[in-house]
C-alpha cells in the first residue's frame, strides 16, 4: 500500500469574492521510500498539498491516508501525536530559534515522544551525524552558515524517525553549491535512511534529483515527461 495516498482531495480558498481551487479532484500515491518532486507555477496549490498531507490543514473533500492513518478522522490532539511520530517538515528558511543552539533546536521534537533522557540523546547525536554537523552541536544558529543551518533544519525533520519527509523549497534560500550540498544531503537520506520525501521546488535541477518528478498543473498532477498523464 502506498504510504501517502490522496483521493479525491480538493481544496479550495475563498479570496473576497472570488473562489480559488488550488486542488482539484487529486489522486496521488507515494510509495514507501520513494522521493517524489513537485514543481509547478507559483500559486499552483504546491504548499497547500504539503499542508495537507502533513495534517496542518483539511481538504474540502477527499481522502488523505499517510503512513497507514487517515488524517481527516483526527481530533487535533491526535493529529498533532502522529504528526510527532510520523512526519518531518523541512522549510525554506530553516525556522529555527536563534536562542537555542543546534543540538536544542533538533531535540525539540523529540520532547513530543515518550522517550528516555538517553534515547532522546541518541536521536539528536544520530540526526546530527547524519547531516554531517556532529561538531557543530554547540553553536547557536547566528554562528552557522546558511547551508549549516539547513542541514540544523533537516536533521530537526528527521530526528523523530518519521516515515515521511515534506520540504517546501529546501534549497530556495540557498546559493547553488550550498543548494547541491543540500540536494545531495536529502538524497542520502532518502536512500540510506529510507525516508520518503515529498519535495516541492522551483529549480528544475533540484526536481532531477528525485526519483519521480511531478508537475501541478491548474489543479492536477502531470508526471515530467508525460504531460498528458494523470497520476
Ligand atoms: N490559507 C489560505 N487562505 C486563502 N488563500 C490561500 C491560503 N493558502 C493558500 N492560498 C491560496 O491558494 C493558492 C495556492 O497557494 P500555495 O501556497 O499552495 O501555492 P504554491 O504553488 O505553493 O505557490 P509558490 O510556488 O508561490 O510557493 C494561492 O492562490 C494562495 O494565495
Amino acid at each position: 500500500m502506498a504510504l501517502v495516498k490522496l483521493r479525491g482531495v480538493s481544496k479550495q480558498f475563498r479570496k473576497g469574492d472570488e473562489t480559488i481551487t488550488p486542488l482539484d479532484n487529486i489522486d496521488l500515491d507515494v510509495q514507501a521510500g520513494e522521493f517524489v518532486s513537485l514543481m509547478g507555477p507559483s500559486g499552483t496549490g504546491k504548499s497547500t498539498l504539503l499542508n495537507l498531507v502533513s495534517g496542518i490543514d483539511q481538504p474540502d473533500s477527499g481522502t488523505i491516508t499517510v503512513a497507514g492513518t487517515q488524517l481527516s478522522g483526527l481530533s487535533r490532539s491526535k493529529l498533532a501525536d502522529w504528526r510527532a511520530a510520523n512526519l518531518g517538515y523541512i522549510f525554506q528558511t530553516h525556522n529555527l530559534i536563534p536562542v537555542l543552539t543546534a543540538y536544542e533546536n533538533i531535540e525539540l521534537p523529540t520532547l513530543l515522544l515518550k522517550l528516555s533522557s538517553k534515547q532522546r540523546r541518541q536521536r539528536v547525536e544520530l540526526a546530527l551525524e547524519a547531516v554531517g554537523l556532529g561538531d557543530r552541536a554547540d553553536h547557536y544558529p547566528r554562528q552557522l552558515s546558511g547551508g549549516q543551518e539547513q542541514r540544523v533544519g533537516i536533521a530537526r525533520a528527521i530526528v523523530a524517525h518519521p516515515k515521511v519527509v515534506v520540504a517546501d523549497e529546501p534549497t530556495g534560500s540557498l546559493d547553488t553549491e550550498t543548494s547541491e550540498q543540500v540536494q545531495v544531503l536529502l538524497q542520502r537520506l532518502n536512500r540510506e535512511l529510507d525516508i520518503t520525501m515529498l519535495m516541492v521546488t522551483h529549480d528544475s535541477d533540484a526536481a532531477k534529483i528525485a526519483s519521480r518528478q511531478l508537475i501541478l498543473d491548474r489543479g492536477k498532477f502531470v508526471e515530467e515527461g508525460s504531460l498528458a498523464t494523470k497520476v
